[in-house]
């Protein structure tokens, strides 16, 4: 179980909504990963025009906490603008800031990113923030007092895992809010170091969304998220440069 806001969470999973072949794929995924949170951005859900398809009717939305995302904004005023929306239809008062900064990489952009957070934590949203593995700026968000902190482990999509796991522990070991370890998950074993890192949770899109079978390989993320957080709370042996032998010496017979 983990916190963020007022509100629990039983899964460490988080799931993102795009790219599936089909809402009847997503729908099975989402189910076989056991999420309680699936995010979307506000720009690209079809929330608006009753014709036309919306994940969100397919879904029970009783079963999931929502968390609308700010993907698409550039600028810290768009991505208010974007949370306003949200909130205004009656979404969710959780929202996922993430402002683009570089159309390459995706990368996010640290001074419109800490600026939008600010701003909506002062309208009362309960604010998780996408940044890069940028140990620094993920201290002045939380001292800001936002309610989670979610670096990416490399750029959106790229499934390359996690690129700099230095930062990550910097990250996870200053932090006083929840963790989650958000974009660039390429595999089940990505997934798992996160959580052996420590990180509170990961939240994935492509790596399901893009796999040959989503719905095993959201059972896959999920096995693997579940695995990570046992072996960090079980408390992995320290590395040693030589080896030590397996069985110990003293009381053998002779
Ligand atoms: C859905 C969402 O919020 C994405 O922007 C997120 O960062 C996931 O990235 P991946 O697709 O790399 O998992």
């Amino acid at each position: 179980m983990f916190e963020i806001g007022n509100k629990t969470f039983g899964s460490r999973l988080m799931l993102g909504t795009g790219k599936y072949p089909s809402f009847e794929i997503q729908k099975e995924a989402v189910k076989a990963s056991e999420t309680e949170v699936l995010t979307f951005a506000v720009r690209r859900m079809n929330i608006f025009d009753s014709n036309e398809p919306n994940l969100l009717e397919e879904i029970n939305l009783q079963k999931y906490s929502l968390l609308p995302n700010t993907a698409g904004a550039k600028t810290a005023e768009e991505a208010v603008r974007i949370a306003r929306l949200a909130s205004g239809s009656g979404l969710c008062d959780m929202i996922k800031v993430e402002v683009i900064g570089c159309d390459k990489t995706l990368l996010p952009d640290p001074f419109e990113t800490m600026k939008a957070s600010v701003q909506l934590l002062n309208e009362g949203f309960t604010v998780l923030t996408y940044i890069s593995d940028d140990v620094v700026l993920a201290k002045r968000l939380e001292d800001e007092g936002i309610h989670a902190i979610m670096p990416g482990a490399s750029p959106i999509g790229s499934g390359q895992g996690i690129v700099n796991s230095m930062n990550l522990q910097f990250i996870i070991r200053q932090s006083n809010i929840p963790v989650i370890v958000d974009a660039g998950i390429g595999s089940p074993k990505d997934a798992t170091f996160a959580m052996e890192l420590g990180a509170d949770g990961v939240l994935l899109n492509t790596a399901i969304s893009g796999a040959e079978d989503p719905v095993k390989m959201a059972e896959a993320m999920k096995l693997a998220i579940q695995s990570g957080r046992l072996g960090y709370e079980a408390g992995r042996i320290p590395r040693k440069m030589y080896a030590s032998k397996s069985s110990p010496e003293s009381g053998m017979i002779r």
